[in-house]
């Protein structure tokens, strides 16, 4: 057996690959911390299950390594490395009652036997709430009892890391807040390891402490998911992560981490996280000509709103500011938020609190200024 370097994480994947059919996952290297809660997220078919698979060890690596507390794990067969998965879709056996499916476990496909199995099965389904389900069989439970008793089948055999694919996703949002808070007992109280893959971003930034978001059998991006939320690095990234302004503009020159570039609205000073002006992808509307070009991000709710003939929000313009004229085209209520689309020469979004709009609503073909920081404002190509 080998020991990795990086004896701090307890998952360590190391450039990992491996092919099915046409589909590859290439090069992925990321590291889970001791008791940390991973979120994998990305579109249909970027390889989500497929890597929690290979770390269940259900699929053969071609090359690469995957440690677990500092020991190579990359060979060891599934049943050997304790680790619980529970799928999307629950995959219970359906001949089989609730009992007999928790029963049942994973480890080596045996039924776990004995007083002190009973015992262990009876408490966890007390505390997944599924007590009085134990003599139903599978077609006869809801999507969200179904999950409920995935998940006390995953956590039967004591994992020392839970594996769970989308196990929130067909529930209906009250089911699924509970299932949340269930999922975040289990890891917090018991203090089990989780990777989730879930195609929900604001799943991943209400579940996880770590985010994994990728692209096509690749890591695009990894990081707090806040981080991540606040400022997703590439246009892929900013359209996963729901970035509402991404406005298609041409950068001019750069100084520093801040670069000036240009939208149909003027010029815009943005955050520059990399040297990505080359190879970006082409501005989409192909309005502003030629040349490559990336966009200029800013989320909804850094947008400020202001009269064009006040000097209002004096604190906004303590640092530095873009600000720029726009029309109001439509107002939409989002129960604690309004929503306020502007048009200037490019489309902008404003959300607000409730609190800040009732302070100062603006109605259809009003003329405001918008202004939003540098520091909120960034590049992406
Ligand atoms: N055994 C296989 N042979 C061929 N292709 C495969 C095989 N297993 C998976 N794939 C393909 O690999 C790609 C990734 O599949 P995967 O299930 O990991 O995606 P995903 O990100 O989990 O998607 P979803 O969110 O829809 O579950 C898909 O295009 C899938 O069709």
């Amino acid at each position: 057996m080998n020991h990795t370097e990086t004896e701090s994480a307890l998952l360590e994947a190391k450039n990992l690959s491996l092919s099915a059919g046409d589909f590859c996952l290439s090069d992925i290297s990321f590291q889970l911390k001791p008791q940390g809660y991973l979120v994998i997220v990305g579109p249909t078919g970027c390889g989500k299950t497929m890597l929690l698979e290979t770390i269940a060890g259900i699929r053969n690596i071609d090359s690469g390594s995957l440690y677990f507390n500092g020991i190579d794990i990359s060979a060891t067969p599934p049943e050997e490395r304790r680790f619980g998965l529970a799928y999307q879709d629950s995959l219970l056996y359906p001949f089989l009652s609730v009992r007999e499916n928790i029963l049942f476990g994973v480890r080596k496909g045996e039924q776990l036997e004995g007083e002190s199995a009973k015992k262990r099965m009876e408490e966890l389904a007390e505390s997944m709430g599924i007590s009085h389900l134990l003599e139903r069989f599978p077609q006869h439970l809801s999507g969200g009892e179904r999950q409920r008793v995935s998940l006390a089948r995953a956590l039967m055999s004591d994992p020392a890391l839970l594996l769970l694919d989308e196990p929130l996703s067909a529930l209906d949002p009250r089911t699924r807040d509970m299932m949340q808070e269930l999922l975040r007992r289990v890891h917090q109280e018991k203090g089990i390891p989780v990777i989730h893959v879930t195609h929900d971003f604001e799943e991943a930034i209400r579940m996880g402490d770590q985010m994994l978001l990728m692209r096509e059998g690749k890591i695009e991006q990894a990081g707090a998911p806040m981080d991540l939320y606040a400022k997703p690095q590439s246009a892929y990234a900013a359209r996963f992560l729901g970035v509402d302004n991404m406005i298609p503009a041409i950068p001019d020159r750069q100084d520093g981490p801040i670069v000036f570039c240009r939208c149909q609205d003027g010029e815009f000073a943005a955050e520059w996280h990399e040297n990505r002006f080359l190879g970006g992808e082409k501005a989409e509307n192909g309005e502003h000509g030629h040349r490559q070009g990336g966009w200029l991000c800013v989320r909804a709710e850094q947008l400020q709103m202001a009269s064009p003939f006040s000097n209002e929000s004096p604190e906004a313009f303590s640092r530095p500011m873009n600000r720029w004229l726009s029309v109001v085209e439509q107002v939409e209520m989002e129960g604690a938020h309004v929503v306020v689309y502007c048009r200037s020469k490019d489309a902008w979004r404003v959300r607000l609190s409730s609190r800040e709009w009732q302070q100062r609503p603006v109605s259809p073909g009003e003329l405001v200024a918008l202004t939003v920081a540098v520091d909120h404002t960034w590049y992406v190509c």
